[in-house]
């Protein structure tokens, strides 16, 4: 039995395994500036979050029907099943698709229909959160937001991804005071290359209810400390961290000493396609590389399921999953 968790920090754009890409792009007569599948796998080593972004950005221009959009999410849905995953609180970059002018509808009608079934066809209760580019402009995403809720389009919150440095909570001010005003979740990504500053401020300007990332805020003890206390939610993402050089080897990554401090962690893909893993390849790789113990992954799993946006008998749900995984688990067998 695989340990039974939410995954709440998770990029559907960053599912698209090169294969799909490859396939979706002669289906759709969208030309790549790979000629093969080889020459598209050597692209994938990056140095920072930008050199991702830049074939992230090129390689999700392939989705242009709904069907596309649909296949997409189905094929996360599957791979995270026979992960362990039982939530999922998935997010789709809308911006990048509406500015090479691809209707919202195509987007969020064709991730909805595989959500929409998840359940029945995959065991995983969903989620959706529409994440906004914040290296574009404010305004752009406030349009896309208002049209959003205009279009009666089903959603469950908003994020806040892409280029971070020189990018801070404070341009945004706007786009998260209607999402609130419009009863959505509210999450963004934050101290992964930025400063503790965009953290602290993503609470205070943004009022986020968790933190995608937040790696950097243990250069900040006052931070770690209110983070703590107030039990924030970090949706932390080991080998994303590594392949965008945000920790310089697994075997450095703070994963167990944020769970010693008493931070609300818990772990998750990110970008799976991307980064040489989903979610139980992040949970294999910790356990080997950093040592976490079963205990650990137990709180990591309960950390998941209790900073998602489930109702308590949802949540209530899960626990008892994990307890069945406990008891497996356990010291004494
Ligand atoms: O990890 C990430 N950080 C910022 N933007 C992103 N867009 C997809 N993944 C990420
Ligand atoms: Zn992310």
């Amino acid at each position: 039995m695989r340990l039974p968790v939410a995954e709440l920090h998770l990029h559907l754009e960053g599912t698209l395994e090169p294969e799909f890409i490859m396939d979706a792009a002669a289906r759709n007569g969208v030309v790549l500036p790979w000629r093969s599948l080889e020459e598209l796998r050597s692209k994938y080593r990056f140095t920072d979050l930008q050199s991702f972004l830049d074939l992230l950005y090129v390689n999700l221009e392939v989705l242009h029907t709904r069907d596309d959009f649909e296949q997409m999410t189905r094929s996360y849905l599957r791979r995270a099943a026979a992960a362990g995953v039982r939530h999922a609180e998935a997010s789709t970059d809308i911006q990048a698709h509406t500015r090479r002018g691809i209707p919202i509808e195509v987007v969020v009608d064709g991730v909805r229909a595989a959500l929409d079934t998840s359940e029945d066809d995959y065991g995983i209760t969903t989620k959706l959160i529409i994440s906004f580019l914040r290296d574009r402009s404010p305004d752009e995403a406030v349009d896309v937001l208002t049209r959003l809720l205009a279009s009666g389009a089903r959603f469950d919150g908003i994020g806040l991804d892409s280029a971070e440095v020189g990018f801070p909570p404070s341009l945004f001010v706007g786009l998260y005071d209607l999402a609130r005003a419009n009863g959505l979740h509210v999450v963004a990504h934050a101290g992964e290359e930025g400063p503790p500053q965009y953290v602290a401020d993503s609470l205070d300007l943004l009022q986020v209810e968790r933190i995608d990332h937040g790696n950097r805020s243990l250069e900040d003890a006052h931070l770690v400390a209110r983070l703590v206390a107030e039990q924030i939610p970090l949706t932390v993402c080991p080998l994303s961290n590594v392949r965008l050089r945000v920790v310089d080897d697994l075997e450095q990554h703070p994963i167990r000493r944020m769970l010693a401090h008493g931070l609300n962690v818990s772990v998750h893909s990110d970008d799976p396609a991307y980064f040489g893993g989903y979610i139980d390849d992040n949970i294999d790789a910790i356990v080997d590389r950093c040592g976490v113990t079963n205990d650990e992954l137990a709180r990591l799993a309960r950390n998941s399921i209790d900073a998602s946006f489930l109702d308590a008998e949802g949540k209530a749900r899960l626990h008892s999953e994990v307890d069945v995984w406990s008891e497996a688990h356990s010291p004494a067998r």
